[in-house]
C-alpha cells in the first residue's frame, strides 16, 4: 500500500533549481543519438551502460557523463534531450525549473554554442506551452578549464543574453576554488546575469565564503559542507542564502556513504534554507520524486519538513515575486488536504 506520506511527495508541486540537462541523458536516449550521429559508444548494451555508473567520487562520474554527452551533436539533439527532461518533470509535478548547461562541453568538441542553446530554448518554449513549467537557463562554466576560456565563453554567449537567467560552476571542484573565476563572474554580473556556484560538495567551507565573497552568489549549488564551520553557517541562514541540495547525487558519489548519513535533516534544523534536487538524475537513480522519497525514507522526515522544502524550492528560484506567490499559495492549498504534523 502507498504510504500517506508517498502520494503526498508524488503529487506536491515542485521545483528544481541543481538540474544538469546533459545529466539527463537516459542510456535509451544515448544509443539513439549515437546511431542517429554514427558514433561508436564504448558499451555494448544499456546493461553494460548502467553497469558502468558505479561511482567513487566526483570525478568518476564527470569522466563518463563527458562521455555521455558526446553524442549530442545536432539541434535537434539538445531538443531531444531537453523535452525528454521536461515529460519527466511534468511527471513530476514540477512547476518551475532552473536548469544549468554546459557549454564548453560541447563548444570544446566543436558543437556551435548556437546549435546547444537553440535547441534548449525550443524545448524550454514547448514545455512552457504544451506542459505548463516555466523555465531558465544557467550557463555554467567547466572550473577544470581557465578563466581565460570561461571569458570566452561568456563573450560568445552574450548574442544570447536575453534567452540566459543566469551563470553557475561546475565541474572538478577540489584544486579550482572559485576566486578563479572572479573576473568572468564580474562580468556576467554586470550584464544582469544572476550568479550561482557549486561549492561544498567535495569543496571545503572556505569555496562557500569564496563564492559568497568573490562571486557574489545568490544560491549556493550543493553546500552541504558548510556544517563544517560555525561562522558560515550563521551567515547563510542571516542571509537567506539558498542551498540547492542533491540527496542522490551525494550518495551516488559518496559525499555521504547512506541516505541515512546525509545532513540535510541537519542543515534544516539550522534555519538554512535547503531545497532537494535531482542533479544527474539519468546517472544517479532517480528524478525529483525520488530524490524526495528518498530523504523522506532514510531521515524521517514528516509532511511539515517536505512541505518546507517545497517552499524553499520556489522562494529560493529567481522567479518574480508575483510568480512565486502564486506557486506558494498552490503548495497551501495542496498541503490543506494533509496533516500537519
Ligand atoms: O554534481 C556535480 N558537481 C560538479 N559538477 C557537475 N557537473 C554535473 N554534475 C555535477
Ligand atoms: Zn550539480
Amino acid at each position: 500500500m502507498t504510504r500517506p506520506i508517498e502520494s503526498f511527495i508524488r503529487n506536491l508541486p515542485k521545483a528544481e533549481l541543481h538540474l544538469h540537462i546533459e545529466g539527463t541523458l537516459e542510456p535509451e536516449l544515448m544509443f539513439r543519438l549515437a546511431e542517429r550521429n554514427r558514433i561508436t559508444l564504448p558499451f555494448a548494451s544499456l546493461d553494460e551502460v548502467r553497469a558502468a555508473y558505479q561511482f567513487s567520487d566526483l570525478q568518476s562520474f564527470l569522466d563518463i557523463y563527458y562521455q555521455g554527452m558526446q553524442v549530442l551533436i545536432e539541434e535537434e539533439d539538445f531538443y531531444d534531450l531537453a523535452i525528454a527532461y521536461f515529460e519527466r518533470a511534468h511527471a513530476d509535478q514540477i512547476r518551475h525549473c532552473e536548469l544549468f548547461f554546459d557549454p564548453q562541453g560541447h563548444t570544446e568538441r566543436g558543437i556551435p554554442f548556437k546549435t546547444v542553446i537553440s535547441g534548449l530554448r525550443r524545448a524550454q518554449d514547448e514545455a512552457r506551452e504544451r506542459l505548463g513549467i516555466s523555465s531558465g537557463l544557467i550557463l555554467c562554466f567547466l572550473r577544470h578549464l581557465s578563466a581565460e576560456s570561461a571569458l570566452a565563453t561568456l563573450e560568445e554567449a552574450l548574442p544570447y543574453r536575453e534567452w540566459l537567467l543566469g551563470v553557475g560552476l561546475d565541474s572538478s571542484e577540489s584544486g579550482h576554488p572559485p576566486v578563479k573565476f572572479e573576473a568572468v563572474f564580474e562580468r556576467a554580473r554586470q550584464e544582469g546575469l544572476l550568479p550561482v556556484a557549486h561549492a561544498g560538495e567535495e569543496g571545503p567551507p572556505s569555496y562557500i565564503w569564496e563564492a559568497l565573497d568573490l562571486l557574489k552568489v545568490l544560491r549556493i549549488d550543493h553546500g552541504v559542507r558548510c556544517l563544517e564551520d560555525e561562522r558560515l553557517v550563521a551567515r547563510l541562514a542571516a542571509e537567506k542564502v539558498p542551498l540547492t541540495v542533491c540527496p542522490l547525487s551525494n550518495v551516488k558519489l559518496r559525499v555521504f556513504d547512506t541516505m541515512a548519513r546525509h545532513n540535510l535533516k541537519e542543515l534544516l534544523r539550522c534555519e538554512l534554507c535547503v531545497t532537494v534536487n535531482s542533479d544527474d538524475p539519468a546517472y544517479f537513480g532517480g528524478y525529483l520524486t525520488e530524490n524526495f522519497l528518498a530523504v523522506q525514507r532514510a531521515l524521517g522526515l514528516g509532511f511539515t519538513e517536505i512541505r518546507q522544502l517545497a517552499d524553499n524550492g520556489f522562494r529560493a528560484s529567481f522567479l518574480g515575486e508575483r510568480e512565486k506567490g502564486e506557486l506558494l499559495d498552490e503548495v497551501r492549498h495542496y498541503c490543506a488536504g494533509f496533516p500537519q504534523d
